[in-house]
């Protein structure tokens, strides 16, 4: 499979998804600077702490290019990676990439719970996935084009719209690479 996905290398789990990704049998490049997305077929923007990613994104001129990537290119986002692909924060007026369209709020799980592990059902790609949360964001809405693919009662955790995937857990940390298949399998039929 002669497939490359970027893995967006500004802060967090960045080496962790280049691991899953290779797993997968796909090839994974660390992406520092915005010419860089020209040599892949998809791009991962890890989990780490949105607001530090978002200043190192304004400080390397990112964003227009990650948002026109998005319009064209399949993109996963994990965790705070999540977060940047939001339309709406919940009490807040910062938007990143604002392309997929659904409310987010960050740190939801509160703090007895900061980190854990939960055994989740995702639609269509695993019925038994251990998902890794940790500081995790939960998704409270979403619009008509997006479809859930898994929720811990009524927190939705993961979903779609196009191309475009996101997760409140880490999926990389799992040692389960069901969920980056599923990603490296959209950017296969798009590449
Ligand atoms: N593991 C994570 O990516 C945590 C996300 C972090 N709490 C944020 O708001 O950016």
């Amino acid at each position: 499979m002669d497939i490359t996905i970027g893995v967006l290398g500004l802060q967090g789990a960045v080496r962790e998804h280049v691991q899953a990704v290779e797993a997968c049998g796909a090839n994974a490049l660390v992406i520092k600077s915005p010419s860089q997305l020209n040599e892949v077929d998809g791009l991962i923007m890890p989990g780490g702490e949105s607001t530090a990613i978002r200043k190192l994104i304004d400080a390397y001129a990112f964003l227009e290019p990650l948002r026109a990537f998005a319009k064209e290119k399949p993109v996963f986002g994990t965790c705070a990676g999540l977060i940047l692909l939001a339309t709406h924060i919940r009490n807040s007026d910062m938007v990143h990439l604002g392309l997929l369209d659904m409310t987010v709020e960050r740190n939801a799980f509160g703090r007895q719970r900061e980190s854990f592990e939960e055994t989740i059902h995702i639609k269509g790609i695993a019925e038994d996935f251990t998902a890794v949360f940790i500081r995790a964001p939960i998704i409270v809405s979403v619009g008509d084009d997006v479809d859930v693919l898994a929720s811990i009662g009524d927190r939705i955790v993961a979903v779609q719209q196009g191309h475009l995937l996101a997760t409140a857990f880490h999926p990389e940390l799992a040692g389960d690479h069901r969920m980056t298949e599923h990603f490296i399998k959209l950017v296969s039929k798009q590449a």
